[in-house]
């Protein structure tokens, strides 16, 4: 076998070594410093190896004529194999179509569903989509507006009273305000059945960005699982296009439950998963170097701070 770039990772054969390059936890500090260094040389030529990763895959559902406007960026597609699929309204074209797709997590091959930030016409299929795929939490990673481009539909009620959505009613149970995040609770009705959702917005992402400081992030996670127990419900995560900054939570999600019962991580591995399912996931190479600093920051307890 091949012995893989670095000294620091283990020896894989060359067929492993393309889709997943672990390092153990005990060298993670030294495989950061050689990656970065000469300005992130070797991070850089990692992360190009991920650039091509699931793109020969078809989006056909995503090109229909009356699927195009539903897209909130021409080149942000769903690929068709793990696209979510609304249940279709009587025999509406594309009424099943919304661009979103599940994408793997710690816990399960379908513990996410990653979706751009709804448009305001696509706000009622979104709730649709919560509400059929029985997820129980939505994690936002944008602001509706930044730098006054709208990036999301402030697709939630504004106060208290409910709001329908298409045939789903929505009414904030409550929220809580911290310096980088708010939680909210949201009763969801449907007919005669109801139930609770929670709401994480992470207010302080700016996109194509990285959050300042990168612990920050750490910090969400741990707010989102101290809240969110795994089980069998998907949980709902967006940004505005629904992978960059999505797929950077949801790979530091998955590191730090990973590290608890593992002596290595595998970031290039899980970011190649994640891009098999959607496009993208892990944007910028600076969101890929954060996701490392984070890891490097709890590895060295430098992201101990108070419970929010
Ligand atoms: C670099 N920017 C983009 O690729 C964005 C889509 C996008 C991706 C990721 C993010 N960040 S996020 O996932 O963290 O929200 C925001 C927006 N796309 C657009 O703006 C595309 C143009 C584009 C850019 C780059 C490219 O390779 C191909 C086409 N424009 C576009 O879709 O124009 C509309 C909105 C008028 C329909």
């Amino acid at each position: 076998a091949t012995e893989s770039r670095t000294n620091d990772n283990m020896s894989l054969p060359d067929s492993v070594i393309e889709t997943s390059r672990p390092v153990r936890i005990e060298n993670f500090s030294n495989h950061y410093r050689i990656m970065s260094a000469d300005s992130d040389f070797r991070f850089s030529e990692e992360f190009e190896e991920l650039k091509h990763v699931g793109r020969d895959q078809p989006c056909t559902f995503s090109d229909l004529p009356c699927n195009r406007p539903k897209n909130r960026f021409t080149n942000i597609l769903p690929y068709d194999h793990s696209r979510f699929k609304l249940q279709p309204v009587d025999d509406e074209e594309g009424s099943d179509y919304i661009n979103a797709n599940y994408v793997p997590g710690y816990n399960s091959p379908r513990e996410f569903l990653v979706t751009q930030g709804p448009l305001h016409s696509t706000r009622d299929d979104f709730w649709r989509m919560v509400w059929e795929s029985n997820s129980r939490a939505i994690i936002m990673l944008t602001r509706c507006v930044e730098k006054g481009r709208e990036k999301c539909d402030h697709y939630w009620p504004y106060d208290t009273m409910p709001v329908y959505y298409g045939d789903i009613s929505v009414q904030i149970l409550n929220e809580s305000r911290y310096q980088d995040w708010n939680i909210s609770e949201f009763m969801l009705c449907r007919g005669d059945q109801q139930r609770v959702i929670r709401h994480f917005h992470f207010t302080t992402w700016p996109d194509f960005g990285v959050p300042n400081p990168p612990h920050t992030l750490v910090r969400f996670v741990r707010a989102f699982r101290e809240r969110v127990l795994p089980d069998q419900r998907p949980i709902v995560v967006h940004c505005s296009a629904g992978v960059g900054r999505s797929g950077t939570f949801i790979c530091l999600d998955r590191i730090l439950q990973q590290i608890l019962v593992c002596d290595y991580v595998d970031i290039f591995g899980i970011v190649y998963a994640m891009r098999k399912e959607r496009v993208w996931m892990v944007q910028t190479e600076q969101q890929y170097i954060c996701i490392h600093q984070c890891l490097l920051a709890v590895l060295e307890g430098k992201d101990l701070s108070s419970p929010q």
